[in-house]
């Protein structure tokens, strides 16, 4: 019955929280506006009390289990939590959170108690393993709601078997096969998109996962692919149409969204492109590789994502061996566009943007270029290899570009933090990423705050204790080598064929954030107006 004592005490939080609304004139005047209220106003009233009682019956579980749980940040307000202070002074109020209350903390985020973690605890959840700590069971499922669109199959091939796909067809000793795939897949963006003396893009956004999406199809789905505009833009836009859905989910409860779910944005048309087009071809391409088997040859196709699938062995129990349909294979591209083009796109904003704000930085790459890669030479690996600054640069931008709190992993089970703090079994952990790039939320959180020398020659594809933007441990994202790869090549490419602009002439604000704590791309439309 602890749990019961430390309710009733008097600085329990709960006490606490309810002398505070007893103190607010509201509270008086509820009995009057419940007589008078309409069906809206009531339907509001009911969710704060349900978020209420939910926390509330969550609070009690916890307190039975007898768990050694973080310190709860105090000062939440009714019905908002912690959300407000985020939104209005994000820097302040997370560095305030740290000096108070250390590396492990709660927070009520929308309706919903949040474990923060940053510095060597942040390190540690990255690095635990997913069946104790869930990525998929968290943002995947919880926010994205991705197992709206896919069957538990294709989430599972998309957790399991990209991952070790990606390590073996994208790793970083593979790097400089992929630099012509995606030099074609730039030219084609460029023709395609770029194609006029001057370009005018309005969503940048958009124009940059079409960007990429030209850039990555021939390189990990094939050349076969890559002017197909059907494939290029389910690639490219899956992602962006998962995400626009997000908000309505936020806001409807959860045993509603069957209901809302006909209604919201489509995105199964994507899906059906796969299957039109990517089914077909891995029947046939099973067919010839059957043949030349049955000759007694072996097969020189290019070792890319789609051919990793086509080729993956599943073993079950018995021993018996079997591989991916072509369904399930057309639709693993997509979970494959999912992971890629939006977390390449916005990091790619975030350079042009970056590079846009701060002419000096451009000036210093423009100079590398011209010294590595003299009279428009080929971008090659070895190149890039050499470019110091670009490698710096790059590294920045991660750094720069990560979210204040990233909301992530579900604990699958209780989870023990190395520090003895416990997370009960369903408690979503977050990470204060930017505490862990540069030690706090407010330092060099300004446009001179970009400073690539403080990157120290240090691989932008390599973790390190400032550096978490790609995670760390087991599930640190494997797709990292490919995407910097894209990102350096777009840089090079598009600073020396194009001048860039923003369309209204003033510089850009970079870092921008949604709700003050999750960080987004700038927004300005873009001018590409082509030197030549
Ligand atoms: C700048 C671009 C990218 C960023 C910032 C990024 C970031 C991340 C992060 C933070 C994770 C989670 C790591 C963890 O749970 O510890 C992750 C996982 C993953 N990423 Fe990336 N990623 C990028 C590009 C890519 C690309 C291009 C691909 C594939 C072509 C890819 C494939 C994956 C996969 C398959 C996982 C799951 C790994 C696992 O569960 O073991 N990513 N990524």
């Amino acid at each position: 019955m602890d749990y019961l004592d430390t309710l009733i005490r008097k600085n329990a939080p709960i006490h606490k929280a309810v002398e505070l609304i007893q103190k607010f004139p509201v509270t008086h005047k509820l009995t009057d506006m419940y007589n008078r209220s309409s069906r809206n106003e009531l339907w509001l009233v009911g969710t704060a009390t349900f978020v209420t009682l939910y926390n509330l019956s969550a609070y009690i579980k916890e307190k039975r289990q007898k768990l050694n749980l973080p310190p709860a940040v105090p000062f939440g307000l009714p019905l908002f939590g912690h959300t407000l202070y985020l939104m209005f002074m994000p820097q302040k109020f997370l560095d305030w959170c740290n000096k108070n209350y250390g590396e492990v903390y709660n927070l009520t985020l929308q309706g919903k108690v949040v474990t923060i973690t940053s510095g060597k605890s942040a390190e540690e959840a990255f690095k635990t393993k997913n069946t104790v700590l869930s990525l998929d069971q968290g943002i995947v499922r919880d926010v994205l709601h991705l197992d709206y669109v896919f069957s538990e199959e294709t989430m599972d091939i998309g957790n399991h078997i990209n991952p070790s796909i990606a390590k073996a067809v994208i790793p970083s000793t593979k790097m400089s096969s992929y630099v012509p795939g995606i030099q074609e897949g730039l030219n084609n963006a460029c023709n395609v998109l770029l194609g006029e003396k001057t370009n005018t893009h309005q969503d940048p956004n958009r124009f940059l996962q079409n960007f990429v999406g030209y850039m990555s199809v021939p390189g990990l789905v094939g050349h076969e692919f890559g002017l197909n505009t059907e494939i290029i833009n389910s690639f490219a836009n899956f992602t962006g149409d998962v995400i626009q859905n997000v908000p309505l989910f936020m806001f409807v409860p959860k045993f509603l969204h069957k209901f809302v779910l006909p209604y919201v944005q489509q995105v199964s048309k994507h899906e059906d492109v796969m299957l039109k087009y990517i089914a077909p071809f891995v029947r046939e391409r099973r067919e010839k590789m059957k043949l030349l088997e049955q000759a007694g040859e072996e097969h020189d196709y290019v070792q890319n994502f789609l051919q990793g699938l086509i080729e993956y062995e599943l073993i079950d129990e018995n021993g018996v061996k079997s591989h991916l349909s072509p369904e399930q294979i057309s639709r693993s591209i997509l979970m494959v566009a999912f992971a890629s083009v939006h977390t390449t796109s916005t990091n790619l904003n975030h350079g042009i943007f970056w590079l846009l704000a701060r002419p000096d930085l451009k000036a210093l790459l423009m100079e590398e270029i011209e010294r590595v890669l003299p009279n428009n030479a080929p971008i090659t690996h070895a190149a890039l290899g050499q470019m110091k600054f670009l490698n710096n640069f790059t590294r920045e931008i991660l750094r720069q570009g990560a979210d204040h709190l990233s909301t992530g992993k579900k604990a699958m089970v209780n989870f023990t933090f190395a520090n003895g703090y416990q997370v009960p079994k369903g408690r979503v952990v977050g990470f204060n990423m930017r505490q862990v790039n540069f030690g706090d939320n407010s330092t060099r959180y300004s446009l001179e705050g970009m400073d690539p020398s403080m990157s120290f020659n240090k691989l932008t594809t390599t973790p390190a204790k400032d550096f978490i933007s790609f995670g760390a441990g087991k599930h640190i994202c494997p797709g990292r080598f490919f995407a910097i790869q894209e990102i350096q090549m777009s840089l090079i490419y598009l600073f020396r064929n194009y001048d860039i602009s923003t369309a209204t002439g003033k510089p850009p604000k970079v870092l921008n954030t949604i709700a003050g704590y999750m960080s987004t791309t700038c927004d300005d439309a873009l001018v590409f107006t082509r030197k030549d």
